[in-house]
């Protein structure tokens, strides 16, 4: 395969980013790369620094794996810089390229397409906790974005905080509530029954309060896209048949899994053992969130890519 030659401005942001790695305690660069460069020549101006390269163009991963170079395949959807950057850095920590608490050096074509002209130090432990409103927004659900900020925040604190001093896992299953009403059954007599709607809404501070009480019961909470708690200690039943899903995973998240599968819903896991939250879409994880010490912070960033 023909290969691109990092124009004059790459060359030199590779020096920098070798310095920069030096100089900061820096444990990967990351690459979004447009076009096939010589990844292995690209890897030796980094000397002893360890290189990803993220894209989502065939031709560029097909050569980043002909260099043995560890590649992160981005989703083929036109994203803004931020998010194409922050999907990837998720999808390194998930493979366990990256620790959550590494600091990586950015290397990109932030403002002209193909031109890599950028480079951003980032800690990301700080990045991930403030994962942008956009890693929600592009799941494209049905559910209204705030509703869908809630329970992701509320399964946050309670993968954060647990209960007692003692953690806790559990499950949020929202919209299209009637059909996952369905294919789900009680577990235990459900604490929420008897109660208005308006003393069940997501969105208020005792029912918050609550859910994080409940978390502790068996089962999944049921939440219609509105943000009422239709359910709370619900068993799915979806079928997890044809679902993959990595090694390590048990039966809560195999359940989040299907039930996002069988339905429209978004299903978000937090697991007992690690408090990592995981959003489930059409059967797969879409959005993983390890717990920080520190509350998230949720905020707008608007870098577009350069025009095609
Ligand atoms: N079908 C299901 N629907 C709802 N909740 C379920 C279902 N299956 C299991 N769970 C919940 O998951 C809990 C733990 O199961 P398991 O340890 O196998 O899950 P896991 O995916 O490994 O998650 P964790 O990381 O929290 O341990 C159960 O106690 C139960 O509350």
């Amino acid at each position: 395969m023909k290969r691109t030659d990092p124009a004059p401005v790459f060359a030199s942001l590779l020096k920098s980013a070798r310095r920069i790695a030096a100089e900061h305690d820096v444990s990967a660069v990351i690459l979004l790369a447009d076009l096939p460069y010589d990844f292995k020549h690209v890897q030796s101006e980094l000397k002893g620094v360890k290189l990803l390269v993220a894209s989502h163009q065939p031709d560029v991963q097909q050569a980043v794996q002909e260099d043995e170079i560890p590649l992160i395949s981005l989703l083929d959807e036109p994203h803004t810089r931020q998010v194409q950057l922050s999907q990837a850095l998720l999808e390194a920590i998930a493979d366990d390229l990256l620790q959550t608490g590494a600091r990586i050096v950015a290397l990109y074509a932030g403002f002209e397409r193909d031109n890599v002209d950028s480079l951003s130090v980032i800690s990301l432990s700080e990045h991930l906790a403030k994962l942008t409103t956009r890693d929600l927004q592009r799941l494209e659900t049905q559910v209204p974005l705030q509703i869908l900020r809630k329970v992701v925040d509320l399964a946050i604190e309670i993968g954060r905080e647990g209960r007692e001093g003692k953690s806790v896992g559990t499950m949020f299953v929202v919209g299209n509530h009637r059909k996952v009403m369905e294919m789900s059954h009680e577990q235990v007599h459900d604490p929420f029954r008897g109660y208005s709607r308006k003393e069940r809404m997501i969105s208020s501070p005792r029912v918050r309060e609550s859910v994080k009480e409940l978390a502790q019961i068996d089962g999944a909470f049921i939440i219609s896209s509105d943000g009422c708690v239709m359910a709370a200690g619900r068993i799915l039943d979806a079928p997890a048949e044809g679902l993959t899903l990595s090694k390590g995973l048990g039966a809560r998240h195999w359940a989040a899994a299907a039930i996002s599968k069988a339905t429209k819903a978004i299903a978000a896991a937090v697991s007992e053992s690690t408090g990592t939250v995981r959003v489930f879409q059409n059967g797969v994880v879409v959005l993983r969130i390890e717990p920080m010490d520190q509350a998230m912070k949720w905020q707008d960033v608007d870098i577009e890519p350069p025009n095609e």
